[in-house]
């Protein structure tokens, strides 16, 4: 079994991630690729579902995760906690579907670390003043947590040339092409491709 490919998606928050990532995973079937389920200790919002958006959990359900190593990272973002679990992963992987990880840049960096195989994908706005407009237009969050999330979105974006892949979220048909061949071309890299067809290629070379 080829292992699948963890990608990593990271944006200043209002950039569009999780648009993009629903969106692809809509065009994708299950078998193929699934997006990992964050634990987070953040408030649940109007219209989100525990178990489908988020594992929301107390901050002491969180620590004592920590504890018991059961995340593969986690980092604290805008006040709250957040953490990707390592079992749900590792298991999603070994079964050679490709998994989405939507989280900052310091779990970027954590998994980096651990699983050097990953890859990265960084989201650009295409203007401050519209990643304003989109976190406005969410109409999710209070004023006072969309100036915190404008403040954190230059800190968040500086870390953008330690990813593989930067798309630009302008228009997002052309944003969600850009993706779609990313994995495209990660799937037809040559180390996956060997695997996958060991058997032709074993053929074709014979004499
Ligand atoms: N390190 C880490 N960051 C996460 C995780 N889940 C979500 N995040 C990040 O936390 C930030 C806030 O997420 P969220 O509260 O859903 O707000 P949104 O990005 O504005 O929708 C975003 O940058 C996410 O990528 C996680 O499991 N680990
Ligand atoms: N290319 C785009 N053009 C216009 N609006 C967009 C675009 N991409 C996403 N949005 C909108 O911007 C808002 C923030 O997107 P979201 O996916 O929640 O961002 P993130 O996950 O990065 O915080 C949503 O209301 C979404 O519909």
């Amino acid at each position: 079994m080829v292992q699948g490919t963890l990608y990593i998606v990271s944006a200043p928050s209002g950039a569009g991630k999780s648009s993009l990532i629903q969106a692809l995973l809509k065009t994708q079937p299950l078998y193929d690729t699934q997006v990992s389920i964050s634990h987070t200790t953040r408030s649940i919002r109007p219209g989100e579902k525990d178990g489908e958006h988020y594992f929301f959990v107390s901050k002491d359900e969180f620590c004592a995760m920590i504890e018991n190593e059961a995340f593969l990272e986690h980092a604290e973002v805008f006040g709250n906690y957040y953490g990707t679990s390592r079992k749900a992963i590792e298991q999603v992987l070994a079964s050679g579907v490709d998994v989405f990880l939507d989280i900052d840049w310091q779990g970027a960096q954590q998994i980096r670390q651990r699983m050097p195989q990953a890859r990265s994908i960084f989201v650009l706005p295409p203007s401050k003043d519209e990643l304003d407009r989109r976190l406005r237009g969410r109409g999710q969050d209070s004023e006072e947590v969309i100036a915190k999330r404008m403040a954190q979105a230059v800190a968040e974006m500086t870390h953008f040339a330690e990813y593989d892949y930067l798309i630009v979220n302008d228009d997002f048909d052309l944003a969600l092409s850009d993706l779609k061949t990313i994995i495209r071309a990660e799937r037809l890299r040559l180390s996956r491709q060997r695997l996958r067809h060991d058997g032709l290629i074993t053929k074709l070379l014979a004499d």
